[in-house]
């Protein structure tokens, strides 16, 4: 272990976090009635030019109408690169109710970015007098951004999780696909003449994975566009778990259901989990630091794995 220990990231769940456009007012009372542990009210890429400023408005009054729950609510600015962010921030900080938890930084490209957002964040709740702090998140969706993604990771203690949005990300990357994450048909591999499929997304999510935990930070899943393919969405959630993601987005009701499925520990992974916790205790107080477990080894590093799953567990059901 290095001498600087690995921070621990926020402890709240974020299995889903339900996005909708901040112009559809009518889905407001459905998205805080969800099971989404985040809310996602969303400024840019779904909504038009011509509605910036509508849904900048709609979003303010619903951060003080709804009743949004135990929901961490989050609100998703425009790119640094457009004329709106500024207002955005400016709008959001002052006029928000105390509601809003945390803003969502799309195609960060470096630590500059969040630089910027962070001293525009802090004077305006100094001069405003907001009590609560707002958290930050931000995507990696650009090659800049992917390229940059520890630097961007290490940049704000503000920052609490950085998600991979495949859409902005393989269109950076030049990738040739109008898919927004799950299998990509041409990246195969050839062997005995039979097609086995590769994940392209998998590189990408293993960099922000490693970068959000040397940071204390959540690494989230992005979007899965194709919300009438539960089955595709359910097989990239599974992989993006393994991996050590958090949660991820639904841009659907029909997937928040999934999210919750996947990123929630199994009671079977629970299970063995506490039955490792249990065969290493007494293996502790027989002096040992190895032991067998049903014809396999655990170790200490073994109490690391299963407390990563008893911990998410509990902290879930608490
Ligand atoms: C690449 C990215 O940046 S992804 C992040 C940005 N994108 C987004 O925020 C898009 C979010 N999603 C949406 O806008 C919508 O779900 C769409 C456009 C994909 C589909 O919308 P619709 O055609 O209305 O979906 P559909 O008819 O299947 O909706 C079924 C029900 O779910 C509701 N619903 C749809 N989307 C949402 C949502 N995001 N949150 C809560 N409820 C929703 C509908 O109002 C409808 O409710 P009803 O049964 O009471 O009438
Ligand atoms: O913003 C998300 C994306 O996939 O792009
Ligand atoms: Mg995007």
């Amino acid at each position: 272990m290095s001498f600087r220990l690995q921070p621990p990231s926020p402890a709240r769940p974020n299995r889903c976090q339900l996005f909708g456009p901040g112009s559809r007012t009518a889905l407001f009372e459905k998205m805080a009635a969800s099971a989404a542990d985040v809310i996602n009210l969303d400024l840019e890429d779904s909504v038009a030019p011509s509605d910036k400023d509508t849904a900048r408005a709609n979003v303010i009054q619903a951060t003080h109408d709804v009743d949004w729950g135990n929901k961490y609510l989050s609100v998703r600015i425009n790119g640094l690169d457009t004329p709106y962010w500024y207002r955005d921030v400016v709008d959001l900080l002052e006029k928000s109710s105390e509601r809003l938890d945390q803003i969502m930084i799309p195609k960060v490209g470096c630590a500059a970015d969040i630089y910027a957002v962070d001293a525009l964040v802090t004077a305006i709740e100094a001069a405003t007098g907001r009590t609560k702090k707002i958290s930050f998140e931000v995507i990696i969706e650009s090659a800049a951004g992917i390229a940059h993604a520890e630097e961007i990771a290490a940049s704000s203690p503000r920052l609490q999780a950085m998600s991979l949005g495949a859409a902005d990300f393989a269109a950076s990357m030049g990738m040739q696909t109008t898919g927004i994450g799950g299998t990509q048909e041409n990246y195969y591999m050839l062997q005995g003449g039979n097609q086995h499929w590769s994940d392209p997304w998998h590189w990408a999510q293993a960099k922000i994975v490693a970068a959000a935990r040397t940071h204390g930070v959540l690494p989230v899943d992005g979007p899965f566009g194709d919300f009438s393919d539960d089955d595709g969405f359910r097989a990239q959630a599974r992989r993006s778990a393994v991996l050590g993601m958090v949660g991820k987005w639904a841009i659907h009701p029909k997937q928040i259901a999934l999210a919750n499925e996947v990123f929630t520990p199994s009671d079977e992974q629970v299970s063995e989990a506490r039955e490792i916790l249990a065969a290493m205790e007494t293996a502790k107080a027989n002096g040992e630091g190895a032991t067998v477990y049903k014809g396999r080894l655990v170790d200490i590093a073994s109490i690391k794995q299963a407390e990563v799953i008893v911990t998410q567990y509990e902290m879930i059901n608490s």
